[in-house]
């Protein structure tokens, strides 16, 4: 990295503080090691940000992430902020802004099956085979989540409630292109996820993802509809390489990829803008059930952070010996309660987060 990199550090609530300390203490070891140095500046967001700034993106956050390189965010809301009106709620006013105003279309959830975490997978093991490798490249700025109108009005047994599915030619264009370059660069294969039988929106989505597949002839493109995706991601997820998906189908398909290989504590995630700035994230939420408890799995958030030094900072090395401490503290058996066969001898997160930090070092 020829300069300084500015990162806003946004923790957010519930475990995103837990997990985000040992992120910060990976990138420590790996700043020593590899010799850069990271301007990490921490910034209240969410549910914490309404309670000490009255809002969940205080003006103060956003102008700290419009002045850095690059955001590595926790994860926000729970359910003390869940009586809010909607639009005050903090993935409503803190996450979804950020994701628009950086134009942080292209969201990469990658799930593989670390080999010895193999059991963990609530798959049968002759499903799971020698691991699954699939990647969900998911449209993260449009779509139902972002579509207007939405709201609700009327009263009585006419109330109503209504959100808009929206895609525009050039947002599938683009993602869809996303897809394509990465399938090159793995096995060739995207499959696209949509409901082209029941809605308008996904019969466009399929017909422009046609359109763009004809500048990549040697990737194998197909098409399934969501609903059987989701059934054949647990039959044999092995058919897959990369999917392509919405908004809405990539969020449910990606919590359902991270499960299949063993926690939603393992996935990762980099929000993407064409410039490759980038918001880094778990794809996970606040896990209140486990927050504050010291024992949840900052595995997602260290390669959120391993994804980072890669994509925005293209730091390969760096990035690559932190999945290899990743993949070396799993493989000596340094497990949090999550993925640990036997919950006895699991460890806690800043354990966790101690191990594989001090796996990390430069290649041999
Ligand atoms: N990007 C974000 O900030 C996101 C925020 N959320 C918010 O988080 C809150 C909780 O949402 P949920 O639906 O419960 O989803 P969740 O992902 O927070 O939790 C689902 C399950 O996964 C477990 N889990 C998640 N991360 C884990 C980790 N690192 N280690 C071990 N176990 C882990 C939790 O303990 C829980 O049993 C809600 O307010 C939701 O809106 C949800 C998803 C993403
Ligand atoms: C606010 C939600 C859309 C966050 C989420 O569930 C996700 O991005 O996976
Ligand atoms: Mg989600």
């Amino acid at each position: 990295m020829d300069r300084e990199k500015r990162v806003a550090v946004l923790a957010g609530d519930g475990i995103g503080p837990e997990v985000m300390a040992e992120a910060l203490k990976v990138l420590q070891a790996a700043e020593a090691v590899f010799g850069f140095r990271l301007q990490c500046e921490q910034g209240d967001v969410g549910g914490c940000a309404i309670d000490r700034h009255g809002h969940a993106l205080p003006a103060g956050t956003l102008s700290l992430c419009e002045a850095s390189d690059a955001i590595l965010f926790g994860s926000v809301g729970g359910p003390k902020w869940e009586s809010l009106p909607p639009e005050q709620q903090p993935e409503r006013a803190a996450l979804l802004p950020l994701r628009k105003r950086f134009d942080l279309f292209c969201n990469l959830r990658p799930s593989r099956v670390f080999p010895p975490l193999a059991g963990a997978s609530p798959l049968r093991s002759d499903i799971v085979g020698d691991g699954f490798d699939i990647l969900c490249v998911r449209e993260l700025t449009s779509g139902i989540y972002f579509g207007r109108p939405k709201g609700r009005e009327g009263e009585g047994a006419d109330e109503r409630a209504f959100d808009t599915m929206c895609y525009r030619r050039k947002e599938i264009e683009r993602i869809a292109r996303k897809a394509f370059e990465i399938a090159r660069l793995r096995k060739k294969r995207v499959t696209s996820i949509d409901k082209a039988n029941v809605l308008t929106t996904m019969v466009f989505w399929r017909q422009v993802v046609n359109e763009v597949s004809r500048d990549y002839p040697d990737v194998q493109l197909n098409h399934m509809y969501i609903d059987n995706a989701s059934m054949q991601l647990l039959r044999d997820p092995h058919q897959f390489d990369v999917l392509l998906c919405g908004n809405m189908f990539g969020d449910i398909l990606s919590d359902q990829c991270a499960m299949m290989t063993g926690s939603m504590g393992l996935l990762a995630s980099a929000s993407l803008n064409e410039t490759n700035f980038g918001l880094y994230e778990p794809a996970g939420g606040s896990a209140p059930d486990i927050a504050g408890k010291g024992i949840a799995n900052p595995i997602a958030q260290i390669l959120s952070a391993a994804m980072m030094l890669r994509h925005s900072f293209g730091h390969e090395a760096a990035a690559r010996a932190i999945e290899r401490a990743v993949e070396e503290t799993i493989a000596a058996g340094v497990l949090t309660r999550d993925i640990a066969r036997d919950p006895a001898q699991a460890v806690g997160t800043a354990q966790m987060g101690d191990a594989v930090a001090s796996r990390v070092r430069a290649d041999d």
